[in-house]
């Protein structure tokens, strides 16, 4: 395991008052993965990361972090983690390049080395046609790739991306997504914080939904999905529904049906909870045809990660 976290806990106290920021949270990352935490605002996303990259220290718990222990040996967990927080830092007069070579000689790297490899991140990240061009002239999208090329300059075994894309446009996002991809790809392990429920869907191999600083399921997001009700079958029928729907609660991939009123057509919508869509569908399809039932449509539903994190948390993410 690259991260083994056990009871992790944060407490902040400002003025008297404390905030249990994270309240004991459990978290295993396999090598070579794209994990995310997902949750809304506050959830304790932000201080969960900043614990594990040694920014804060953690109030009780214990973890391991690319071999090493979080609180016996933080600067061997610093050598081998990059940190990207949350955008908004400052856009300066200095160029893309002089900051990435800046960044590899904090780490320690000669400067004919640190040199050599800014060439290489800047093509990496599509970076090189503006290089030396002052950082406040680059759009959004550009200063986040800028923002994630620091945090791998030094080649670190794992980066920690605190909501990389916030803020940008539908474009620059799925550009971000790409390039977090390719990372996994050249061997980096990802650790990032979303909000997005689309982005942990599309990106992370397995996820956590932490909602008041813990964490309340993990798994892939198609494991979270099945875990809802499996899939949905809307299938209409004309006339039949009674003995359509008599036939099909049999079938023991069936878990629930529940049946419409007819619609003004004398159409009946059946309703069918199943385990695995893809392959019920052949199989109703057949059962109906065998009973000469012609269904006038058929359709396939799969739960979104919103419809998992509203059974988990009893809300939607797309409220916030
Ligand atoms: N330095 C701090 N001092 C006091 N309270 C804090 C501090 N940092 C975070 N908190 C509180 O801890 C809780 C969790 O915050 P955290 O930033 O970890 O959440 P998050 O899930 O990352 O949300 P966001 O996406 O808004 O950053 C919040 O209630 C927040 O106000």
């Amino acid at each position: 395991m690259l991260i083994q976290t056990k009871g992790l806990k944060k407490t902040f106290t400002t003025r008297g008052k404390s905030v249990e920021a994270v309240r004991g949270v459990d978290l295993s990352v396999k090598e070579g993965e794209i994990f995310g935490l997902l949750g809304t605002n506050g959830a304790g996303k932000t201080t969960t990361l900043r614990m594990l990259a040694t920014l804060i220290e953690p109030s009780a718990g214990e973890a391991t972090v690319c071999g090493h222990d979080l609180l016996a040996a933080p600067a061997k967990v610093r050598q081998s983690i990059g940190y990207v927080g949350q955008a908004g830092g400052t856009w300066g007069e200095v160029s893309a390049r002089a900051e990435l070579v800046h960044q590899g000689r904090l780490y320690g790297m000669r400067k004919k080395d640190a040199a050599q490899r800014a060439g290489e991140v800047l093509q990496a990240f599509q970076l090189a046609d503006f290089a030396d061009r002052p950082s406040k002239t680059y759009s959004g999208g550009q200063r986040r790739r800028l923002d994630i090329a620091l945090g791998i300059m030094h080649e670190p075994q794992l980066l920690f991306l605190d909501e990389p894309t916030t803020g940008l446009d539908p474009q620059s996002r799925a550009h971000m997504w790409e390039e977090v991809r390719r990372l996994r790809d050249w061997g980096t392990s990802v650790v990032l914080t979303t909000h997005y429920l689309d982005e942990a869907d599309a990106l992370c191999d397995r996820l956590v939904i932490v909602d008041e600083g813990a964490v309340v399921i993990e798994g892939t997001p198609a494991q979270l999905k099945q875990e809802v009700s499996g899939d949905l079958v809307l299938i209409g029928v004309n006339g039949d529904a009674p003995r359509a729907e008599e036939l099909l609660r049999q079938r023991s991939f069936v878990r629930e049906i529940e049946s419409s009123e007819p619609d003004p057509a004398g159409i009946v919508t059946l309703r069918l909870y199943v385990d695995e869509g893809g392959s019920a569908v052949p199989l109703l399809l057949r059962e109906l045809d065998a009973a000469d039932i012609s269904p006038i449509s058929i359709e396939l539903h799969r739960p979104s990660l919103d419809d998992v994190f509203l059974k988990q948390t009893g809300r939607s993410l797309r409220d916030e």
